[in-house]
């Protein structure tokens, strides 16, 4: 089967500076992929271009089988976009939100009142179809995103930092949101700062770092190449990292330690692993 999305050694350049370079990467259908990285590593430019809201400098970008450059229009009815920005109409209602977005892509009315009805019942809006969308809150104004995003049926989702801002019951919900879209078979592609929500959404992780893919793999295999196992050390206010295969291994060099001052055992997680890679080990 065809990858859903494939990126191949993409460059996008603004005032002559590579803000993303050599890029290659693919997305297989059905697939839940994250996009991990420090503020500025491109996450956001690369949304933006497989979304078509920017086009390439060089390389070619290929979603749900069409290419960006080519054919944008076939790829914005393949896909659904949540953007880190609310991008909702404040002074409309919600029903009005999904109506404006239903008739931009052509549904027929009847269809698109049955499907509007279902989306925001999907994500628990539908006693607030009548209400403006500035009264909603932050997470209500996220679902509202979600929903309007689902309304023309896309194949693929991308999700711009989805959850951030949002407190931790509300950031829950929507992953079990993102969980049964997943389930039912759709897409992703997600970027976020949080490494829980890579852990427990994603079936593959890609790292980013100044523009391009530091790491790509299974959070198993991410573990497995760097370290399942660490033994940490504070440093007056802070902690130093040492990595070990696995958590035998760093239980083995604590035990060894003749003082265990400050010294602390545990399992590594994807955040260790993060730490390494971008350089803000402490040791
Ligand atoms: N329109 C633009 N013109 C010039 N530079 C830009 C533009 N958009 C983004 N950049 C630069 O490109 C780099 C990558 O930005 P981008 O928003 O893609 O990063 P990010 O990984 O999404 O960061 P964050 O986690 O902070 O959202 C940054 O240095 C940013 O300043």
């Amino acid at each position: 089967m065809s990858a859903a999305v494939c990126v191949e050694n993409v460059r996008k350049i603004y005032d002559r500076t590579p803000v993303v370079n050599g890029l290659s990467f693919a997305i297989a259908p059905g697939e839940m992929f994250g996009l991990l990285g420090p503020n500025g590593a491109g996450k956001s430019t690369t949304i933006r271009m497989l979304t078509t809201l920017t086009r390439p400098s060089e390389g070619t970008i290929q979603v749900a089988g069409y290419d960006v450059r080519r054919d944008p229009i076939a790829v914005k009815q393949q896909i659904g976009v949540v953007l880190q920005q609310t991008s909702v109409d404040l002074d409309l209602t919600v029903w009005e939100n999904m109506e404006f977005h239903g008739r931009l892509h052509h549904i027929p009315k009847t269809e698109r009142q049955q499907r509007i009805d279902r989306a925001l019942t999907y994500v628990e809006l539908s006693d607030r179809q009548d209400v403006k969308a500035k009264t909603l809150s932050g997470g209500m104004k996220r679902r509202l995103q979600i929903a309007r995003a689902l309304l023309h049926e896309p194949k693929i989702l991308f999700l711009d930092e989805p959850t951030v801002g949002l407190d931790p019951q509300t950031r829950r919900r929507l992953w079990e949101i993102i969980r049964d879209l997943n389930r039912q078979g759709m897409t992703m592609l997600l970027t976020t700062h949080y490494m829980e929500e890579v852990e427990y959404l994603c079936d593959r992780i890609g790292i980013m770092d100044a523009g391009t893919l530091i790491e790509l793999g299974t959070l198993d295999e991410l573990r497995h190449k760097h370290g399942g196992g660490l033994v940490m050390k504070q440093v007056g206010d802070r902690w130093e990292y040492k990595f070990f295969p696995d958590l035998d291994a760093a239980n083995a060099y604590f035990e060894a330690q003749p003082d265990k001052t400050g010294l602390m055992v545990r399992p590594s997680n994807l955040e260790d692993i993060f730490v390494e890679l971008t350089g803000r080990q402490l040791d």
